[in-house]
């Protein structure tokens, strides 16, 4: 039997980090400072790989996409006040994206923040993080971390994922407890994130809805990305032969150069659908709210939708058949339901979106040939394309404004859960928390393409991926500004405000820390760049020289910007 001396002890810190472990976490993304830089140095010390940013939004932006990737809630630490601030738009844009992560923050004590007294970085930090995340939790006593931890998780993974706050004042790091009784008060969850089985009523009218279709579409969103039902999602398209169109992260789920792919003709499938089967996706703005003139005539469409959060339902237009549940099963249960009866979708339907589809292709290739400089944006994306083709397990981190919205459309996915973008917020800087998350959860190479000026929100990281040597190819579309690089002062005083400094060379930053650090100018020279990153596995960035009058503004979403009418003598 254990000998257990009365005086065998243990603390917060402890308590913390062996509730962690308990539930399978090995890794913490985080910036040290008071009150948890011990903390992250005694999780090292215990074996969790413990990952310093040099800003807590990246390192936010990491463990929220180490959940998307893994299911498993990615940890953020930072310090009190500022630091919490810093990580909190993470946070808020994994709720968004429904992506499951908790912030732990260390705290100014309680006594002295509720009377305001001024404490070292005092701010009531669980007041001000509840509104932004899916839930949120504050611990006083060593013996409630180990629930604690444990609602934390079950609150980050079950139902529609999200992101919560653990508030953890400095106060109680320190606090001893009694061995076993501590080891007693540890919670390891059983089933965080339980299925959640469809009703078979809502299957069958499901099922109803489809077998009238005349033009039947699926949607895949990044719910069904993130939900790894991966080989009945295939299934169930393959075996039910409706085209179907991939939202940006739910690309790759099956190729994209699948027969049934609809991407190339994502308008024509929107507009003359009429059952329209939502998997893991929201109408929202993506989707133009499901209403419109990108949805054909009013009213012509029946909305299927499957989803884990039943208020999802009716969200924005009416939905004829709910489907409420995770999509593992839901998809099954379709699958199962489709039987021997079912004939495939309609034959004349499949073809006029394989021709459209094929027709959009062709118009593109041309494009995408160029081999020469200066290089616009499909040039330099024609070889990014072939890149993927080549090596399909490496991971695409991708933002900007025409370097995301162009890109999205011509760098095909072949597998699921390796496209990575800005999601739901169209949120700048996730760029190399993604990246840096995405090569230390899965240990592929990872290749960012970057807009020069979304580079610029999280760019001191890349000390951070030459510090961890990880096998990160930054690829920096340098088209000197935001859209353009074009734009002037009408007073000729300063820059315009969307111009950077014109032939700036991010390169050097990667060299500055020991990375590879090359300029490009043609397609060529861009693929040979890049393959040879991906082949020495090194920090590199590639400073890509583009036309700076190639871009558009905002990219595809120009229409959303306000305009003045009103024009000043
Ligand atoms: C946090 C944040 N700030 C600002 C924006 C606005 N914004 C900004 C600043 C973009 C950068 C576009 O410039 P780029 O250089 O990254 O890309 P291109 O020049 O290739 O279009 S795209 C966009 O929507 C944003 N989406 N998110
Ligand atoms: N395991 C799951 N089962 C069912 N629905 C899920 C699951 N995980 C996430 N979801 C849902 O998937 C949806 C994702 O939608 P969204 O983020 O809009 O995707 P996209 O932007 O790709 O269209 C959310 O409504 C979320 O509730
Ligand atoms: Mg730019």
């Amino acid at each position: 039997a254990d000998f257990y001396s009365p005086t065998e002890l243990t603390d917060g810190f402890h308590l913390v980090i062996d509730a962690l472990k308990l539930n399978g976490i090995d890794t913490i993304y985080g910036v040290p400072g008071i009150p948890i830089t011990d903390l992250g140095r005694m999780a090292q010390a215990e074996g969790m790989r413990v990952l310093s940013f040099r800003h807590e939004q990246n390192a936010g932006n990491a463990a929220a996409i180490a959940g998307f990737l893994t299911k498993k809630p990615g940890i953020c630490l930072t310090v009190s006040a500022p630091g919490f601030l810093n990580g909190l738009t993470a946070l808020a844009n994994a709720t968004t994206n429904c992506f499951p992560m908790i912030l732990i923050s260390g705290s100014s004590e309680r006594e002295i923040v509720d009377l305001q007294q001024g404490d070292y970085e005092e701010m009531d930090q669980l007041a001000i993080a509840k509104p932004l995340c899916k839930a949120a939790f504050r611990v006083l006593h060593a013996c409630d971390i180990g629930i604690g931890v444990a609602r934390a998780i079950r609150a980050a993974v079950s139902g529609r994922p999200g992101g919560v706050y653990l508030d953890l004042p400095a106060k109680l790091f320190a606090q001893v407890i009694d061995a076993q009784h501590g080891a007693k008060s540890l919670v390891k969850v059983i089933d965080a994130a339980p299925a959640q089985l469809p009703a078979p009523t809502a299957i069958a009218r499901a099922l109803d809805e489809l077998r009238n279709a005349k033009r039947p579409l699926i949607i895949l969103g990044k719910g069904a990305a993130y939900a790894q039902a991966d080989d009945v999602v295939r299934e169930f398209v393959e075996r039910s032969g409706i085209p179907y169109v991939p939202m940006s992260m739910a690309k790759g789920l099956l190729p994209d150069t699948h027969p049934l792919s609809a991407g190339a003709a994502r308008s024509t499938a929107l507009k003359d659908s009429d059952v329209v089967l939502l998997v893991g996706a929201r109408l929202n703005w993506l989707l133009s709210h499901g209403k419109g003139k990108a949805w054909g005539e009013p009213g012509s469409k029946r909305f299927i939708q499957i989803d884990i959060e039943p208020r999802e339902m009716d969200s924005n237009v009416e939905i004829v058949a709910p489907v409420v549940g995770d999509i593992g099963s839901c998809v099954s249960a379709l699958l199962d339901g489709l039987g021997d009866g079912w004939k495939g979708a309609p034959a004349e339907w499949v073809e006029t979106i394989r021709a459209k589809r094929e027709a959009n292709i062709a118009k593109m290739a041309p494009k995408l040939m160029k081999n020469t400089a200066p290089m616009d944006f499909h040039s330099a994306l024609g070889a990014l394309r072939t890149v993927i083709k080549e090596r399909p397990d490496a991971i695409l981190v991708n933002e900007g404004a025409n370097t995301l919205d162009l890109a999205r459309g011509i760098i095909d996915m072949y597998q699921p859960r390796k496209r990575l973008d800005v999601g739901t917020w169209g949120i700048m800087g996730i760029g190399m928390g993604f990246a840096i998350a995405a090569a230390v959860e899965t240990g592929k190479p990872v290749l960012a393409v970057e807009g020069d000026s979304a580079f610029g929100f999280s760019g001191m990281e890349v000390e951070t991926i030459c510090r961890y040597k990880l096998p990160i190819c930054i690829v920096i579309f340098n088209n000197n500004g935001i859209y353009r690089g074009t734009d002037t002062d009408p007073t000729g005083r300063d820059p315009a405000t969307t111009v950077f400094v014109p032939d700036s060379r991010y390169d050097r930053m990667m060299e500055a820390f020991g990375g590879v650090g090359a300029q490009v100018f043609t397609p060529d020279e861009l693929k040979r760049a890049v393959d040879a990153a991906m082949d020495s596995g090194k920090p590199t960035l590639i400073n890509a020289v583009i036309d700076p009058a190639a871009g558009s503004e905002s990219g595809n979403i120009g229409s959303l910007n306000p305009q003045s009418v009103i024009k000043r003598k």
